[in-house]
């Protein structure tokens, strides 16, 4: 009251040098005032501001209430009409900041996916989410998830039910009404539970084994050894998911996940494919002709026997040196099948037999590439690349550095 009051008689003592000479005539006018007579800083039109801008927001907010969405989903409308993030996918802030890098879209045979709306480059962050919800890892009761689904905000809600399943666990010739608006308790729940599991991640929390469901992520669609472009991990120091670009990726590429240990041949990898997603997959390597569909499942079939060669070491029935030959040619087939993903973890094995055999150059250039690996696949800031830069940095204080016979092992041939 005070301060409109002050208001008030400033305007009013401008008034005197805007009043024309004539005021009787003025004053009775009901038409427009003429523009150089308008001044916003009037008595009168400084309270239609006051009046309207409360009504305003008011307004805002009643309409607002009604849209079951959340405040940045309906921020994001008003001030980025292009956004390519659905209201409701925004059930986790952050996801307002990766919404210029894929659009979810329909496609053919698979449901919905994420297809690059630019160009990405290796080692990029796409996605930080926070799990909608979190499960024990084993099967999910009813009277377990039920209560889950009644805590969830109504943006929640909708992330979670807009997500794909593959199969429902019905009793026999038991029907499930799909409408979430008209189903039942216990249909709902056997949406959700299909849900859950079709789109689950393994994470570990409090040090438990836990399924979170992440439903930004969940978009991703499987691809098979080299067809796969992303790497996804928890990152338990920040209590969320990261995925991050294994590789370049053009514009209008799909966005691929590996959901199974792709490092065997295609039959095996159809069968469990089908197995734990009730789909066959038709990625780029599954669908080579068989010629090449044959080359590729011989090099892809070597993987883990080479490994298990290599893990002799840990043994002790190899030495030092036919460990890292062995490493090598491991890094050759990475190159051979466009298998990626875990050279960060290899490079790091590999840095350890030469570091423990006194091999320090050898082990500087492994832990180097262990750090470049490590980094694309987790980040630049993630516990387990700051844990190997650490190693490189201080290695010559390594506790079991030269603890085994002295040994020139050898560097990575990349
Ligand atoms: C985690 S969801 C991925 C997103 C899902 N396409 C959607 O529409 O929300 C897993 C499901 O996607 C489909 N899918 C994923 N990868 C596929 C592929 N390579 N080929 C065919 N279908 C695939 C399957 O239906 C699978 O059960």
């Amino acid at each position: 009251m005070a301060k409109s009051t002050s208001k008030k008689s400033k305007a009013t003592s401008k008034t005197p040098s805007k009043t024309p000479s004539k005021p009787s005539t003025k004053s009775t006018s009901k038409s427009l005032p003429p523009d150089d007579d308008f001044d916003i800083d009037t008595p009168e039109s400084m309270s239609i501001v006051w009046l309207v801008i409360p009504l305003l927001v008011a307004l805002f907010y009643a309409w607002f209430l009604q849209q079951d969405t959340t405040m940045p989903a309906v921020l994001s409308k008003l001030f980025n009409s292009n956004a390519l993030v659905e209201d409701s996918e925004l059930y986790d802030l952050r996801i307002l900041t990766d919404r210029t890098v894929f659009n979810v879209v329909d496609l053919k045979g698979k449901g919905k996916g994420a297809i690059a709306a630019r160009d990405i480059k290796q080692g990029e962050l796409l996605i930080q989410e926070s799990p909608l919800l979190t499960v024990p890892d084993e099967p999910i009761p009813e009277s377990l998830l039920t209560p889950i689904l009644q805590d969830l905000t109504s943006a929640q809600s909708k992330a979670l039910f807009s997500l794909s399943y593959a199969r429902l666990k019905t009793e026999k010739d038991e029907k499930v009404n799909l409408d979430t608006k008209t189903q039942t308790p216990r249909e709902r729940y056997l949406l959700a539970e299909g849900i859950v599991t079709n789109n689950a991640v393994g994470i570990i929390r409090n040090g438990q084994r836990t399924l979170g469901v992440f439903p930004r992520m969940a978009r991703l669609n499987h691809g098979c050894a080299s067809a796969y472009n992303l790497a996804y991990g928890w990152r338990g120091e920040d209590e969320e998911l990261r995925v991050y670009a294994l590789k370049d990726i053009k514009e209008g590429d799909e966005l691929l996940i590996s959901y199974i240990d792709s490092r065997q041949p295609r039959e095996g990898r159809i069968q469990k494919l089908q197995e734990a997603y009730g789909f066959t997959c038709t990625c780029p390597v599954c669908s080579l002709p068989p010629k090449e569909s044959e080359k590729s499942d011989e090099l892809l079939s070597q993987f883990t026997p080479m490994y298990t060669k290599f893990a002799r070491w840990y043994k002790g029935t190899i030495t030092g040196k036919e460990a890292i030959d062995i490493m090598n040619e491991i890094w050759q087939l990475t190159i051979a099948t466009g298998y990626v993903r875990e050279r960060g973890r290899w490079a790091q094995e590999a840095a350890y037999v030469a570091t423990v055999h006194g091999d320090e150059d050898s082990a500087r250039q492994w832990l180097k590439l262990a750090v470049k690996w490590m980094a694309i696949e987790t980040g630049e800031d993630s516990l387990k690349t700051s844990n190997l830069q650490f190693t490189l940095d201080n290695l010559q204080d390594h506790p079991e550095l030269a603890s085994k016979e002295m040994m020139d092992v050898g560097g990575p041939i990349v």
